[in-house]
């Protein structure tokens, strides 16, 4: 298809795995809609103050986003290339997820030391992570392992393992086969034990709602991808709701009987691991809606579940009754 289009800037952040994401995304955008592109580097709060050291404010969920967003609306660039994880599951009014790619591999994966895995690393060994989902799911192990929380791209959280700074680090397994650093790998961590953020491994493509470059970026959308990942998004803005604990949640499409099936699960956390709610489910994938509903269905068992109580301050035990068993929550 050829369109009378001017070049298409194509928003980014500046770190290198965001610029290679966006270059990713330009490149099938130049294939498919035989357009030119730019790539347009923008400085988010979240750069800034990483750069700077300062700690994120609360969740750190936006923090990387409203700047490409502004960008967008402002009309400085015709669309914005994010990870999906790290998007807010609420939508800005003006702006709509044109396109969600191929999703990369999402699982999490393990750089130590010595090519260690976290099953043999020495008790007591420091793993970093800035992420409360992976601290908590670290925790839950009972390795013994000293979660503490380091910040910084890519690179500078590798590198702290290289300078002795941390015996391990845990990562996001397609942030490093984009750059091309999976040589630095020594575990892929199994979803049963280190579910991945919601979206994870998965790139949105946002537009303005009323650019008609919408619908023609729409050539760049995965339906099963998309599906999967609005599960999990679902999952996670339900929850939302009613509780602020860590959340992981990962669905597959597998081919059943009668067509395709996705399979959902989730776990909700206490931050430091000792109590989760885990659940899974599967519906057909019938459409976009189908996915949705799976995914506010198994949020709302978790609700009743008590994923709602991990993050409430313990209640104060009266001396004369038992405490233990009192909840329906169960230990990780
Ligand atoms: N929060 C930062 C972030 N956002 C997306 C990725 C990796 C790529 C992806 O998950 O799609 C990462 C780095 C990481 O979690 O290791």
């Amino acid at each position: 298809m050829t369109i009378a289009l001017r070049t298409v800037r194509v928003g980014t952040r500046r770190s290198l795995l965001a610029t290679t994401q966006a270059e990713q995304v330009a490149a099938l955008l130049r294939e498919r809609l035989d357009v030119d592109t730019e790539l347009v580097e923008v400085t988010t709060d979240g750069d800034r103050s990483q750069a700077a050291g300062t700690p994120l404010q609360g969740s750190s969920t936006g923090v990387f986003v409203g700047a490409l967003r502004d960008a967008l609306l402002a009309g400085e660039v015709d669309l914005a290339v994010h990870s999906l994880k790290d998007l807010p599951t609420y939508p800005e009014p003006g702006v709509v997820i044109a396109a969600i790619p191929p999703r990369e591999d999402p699982r999490d994966v393990v750089v130590a030391r010595d090519g260690l895995t976290l099953g043999e690393l020495p008790a007591g060994s420091v793993v970093g992570t800035g992420s409360p989902r992976r601290a908590a799911q670290i925790n839950a192990l009972g390795l013994g392992l000293d979660v503490v929380g380091i910040r910084g791209n890519v690179d500078t959280r590798i590198g702290k393992v290289r300078a002795g700074e941390c015996d391990a680090v845990v990562l996001a397994r397609a942030g490093l086969a984009r750059i091309g650093r999976l040589d630095e790998v020594s575990e892929v961590l199994d979803p049963l034990q280190m579910l991945p953020a919601p979206g994870q491994g998965a790139l949105a493509v946002e537009c303005r709602s009323d650019d008609p470059l919408a619908g023609l970026v729409a050539v760049l959308d995965d339906p099963m991808t998309h599906a999967a990942v609005l599960a999990e998004r679902t999952t996670l803005a339900t929850l939302e709701g009613g509780c602020s604990a860590p959340i992981g949640a990962l669905a597959d499409v597998a081919e059943g009987d009668h067509g395709p099936e996705l399979w959902l699960r989730a776990v909700a956390l206490s931050p430091d691991g000792s109590l989760a709610v885990r659940r899974s489910a599967t519906a057909p994938l019938t459409d976009r809606a189908a996915a949705a509903a799976l995914g506010a269905r198994l949020a709302q068992e978790m609700l009743a579940d008590g994923a709602g109580q991990l993050d409430s301050a313990p209640e104060p035990a009266p001396t004369h009754a038992p405490t233990a068993g009192s909840t329906e929550v169960h230990n990780a």
